[in-house]
């Protein structure tokens, strides 16, 4: 069976890979499925470059097609933070603690102002391929009063969808696969990836 590794530890992104992926013709693992990998430093500057970091450290340990996702969050009124540091905004992977901060940073801007998007970057390198394919998705909203839902992960709860008036924590995955950054990035990569992989 061929395989396709997602260069994440991220519970939350590998269940939304896993569910939007048809697994017939292909399986998929996640670093969370194989045997530790070493931290990844994400040094770089951009989404793409801390993305292809990523996918080219797993891709070499493992020899095998592999996709990186680096996405976070961009506040307008914050000049786009926390963008490349959302994962550690206020501490590494404390998601209470990076909702707490943005909203304390926003704190009296009015609904008007808090605009927001969602971005996801995702590289995939080949072992078989001398470039990679990279592709980005997207999703606006406005960032909440306060936090809102359950489901989802990182900034979820505070990212608002005035189209369905509902946070990205109060979706389904499936519902928020439809919409989210990371679902438009990966129907992207899908409509290029046949005529560049080879198995
Ligand atoms: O690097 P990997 O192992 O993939 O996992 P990570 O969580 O560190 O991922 P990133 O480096 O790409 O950091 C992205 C952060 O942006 C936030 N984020 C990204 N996508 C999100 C989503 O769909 N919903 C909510 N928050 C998201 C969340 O805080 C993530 O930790
Ligand atoms: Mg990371």
């Amino acid at each position: 069976m061929k395989e396709i590794i997602i260069a994440t530890k991220n519970p939350g992104k590998a269940r939304e890979f896993k569910r939007i992926f048809n697994e017939e013709d292909f399986t998929l693992k996640t670093l969370l499925d194989l045997p530790a990998f070493p931290e990844i430093r994400e040094t770089g500057q951009t989404f793409e470059e801390n993305a292809t970091i990523k996918a080219h450290a797993v891709m070499e340990r493992f020899n095998l097609p592999t996709i990186a996702d680096d996405s976070g969050l961009q506040i307008d009124a914050l000049y786009g933070r926390p963008g490349v540091y959302s994962a550690r905004y206020a501490g590494d992977h404390n998601d209470a603690a990076n909702n707490a901060k943005v909203l304390s940073e926003l704190g009296g801007v009015p609904r008007e102002k808090r605009t927001a998007r969602f971005v996801s970057t995702l590289v995939f390198a080949n072992p078989k391929n001398d470039h990679d394919l990279v592709v980005e998705g997207d999703v606006k909203g406005l960032i909440g009063l306060f936090p809102a839902g359950d489901d989802g992960f990182g900034y979820d709860p505070l990212f608002y969808l005035p189209e369905l008036d509902k946070t990205m924590a109060q979706l389904t995955i499936d519902e928020k696969n439809k919409i989210s950054h990371r679902g438009n990035a990966i129907r992207k990569l899908e409509t290029q990836w046949e005529d560049w992989i080879n198995w």
